[in-house]
């Protein structure tokens, strides 16, 4: 988890959580007078103490989903503060980052999830490669399963 405090004309560029990046926001939608300019274009959402926002930043085949470019705009006034916590599809660790680019037989042949022998059974590999096999940039879910180690 991480805190974010935000002062006046303090703000988050837009970005995408699945890789740092900044990138202009592209879609638009309606204009609520309350909220600053930057919030003038894409999905809104204000502030409520204690509310929590649950943003999705992959499809179901864990590619990037690019509609979730997001940013903090400016606070007009006072202060904010956020806690943000990042939920991974999969294992998360450098080891992992590693594995995913090292030669298959080198590394330990595992399934990440109980259900992979029936998913691979009813098709899963052939139909969700990405989060079932991996890539070389995603470790995948089921790479036992899927005989790709
Ligand atoms: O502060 C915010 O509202 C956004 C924070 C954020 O996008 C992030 O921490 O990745
Ligand atoms: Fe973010």
């Amino acid at each position: 988890m991480q805190i974010l405090h935000y002062g006046v004309n303090e703000s988050y560029e837009p970005h995408f959580d699945y890789y740092r990046d900044n990138s202009e926001v592209k879609n638009t939608q309606q204009k609520d007078e309350t909220r600053s300019e930057c919030a003038v274009t894409g999905y809104a959402v204000n502030i409520v103490k204690g509310n929590a926002l649950l943003v999705f930043n992959l499809n179901l085949d864990a590619t990037p989903d690019e509609r979730s470019l997001h940013g903090s705009c400016k606070v007009l006034d006072g202060e904010k503060w956020i806690a943000t916590k990042y939920i991974h599809v999969g294992a998360f660790s450098a080891t992992n980052a590693t594995k995913s680019l090292a030669a298959s037989s080198d590394v330990e042949c595992t399934d990440e999830d109980d259900n992979c022998p029936r998913w691979a059974a009813i098709g899963e590999c052939q139909r969700n490669p990405v989060f079932m096999a991996g890539t070389p940039d995603y470790y995948g879910a089921c790479r036992k399963s899927c005989h790709i180690c």
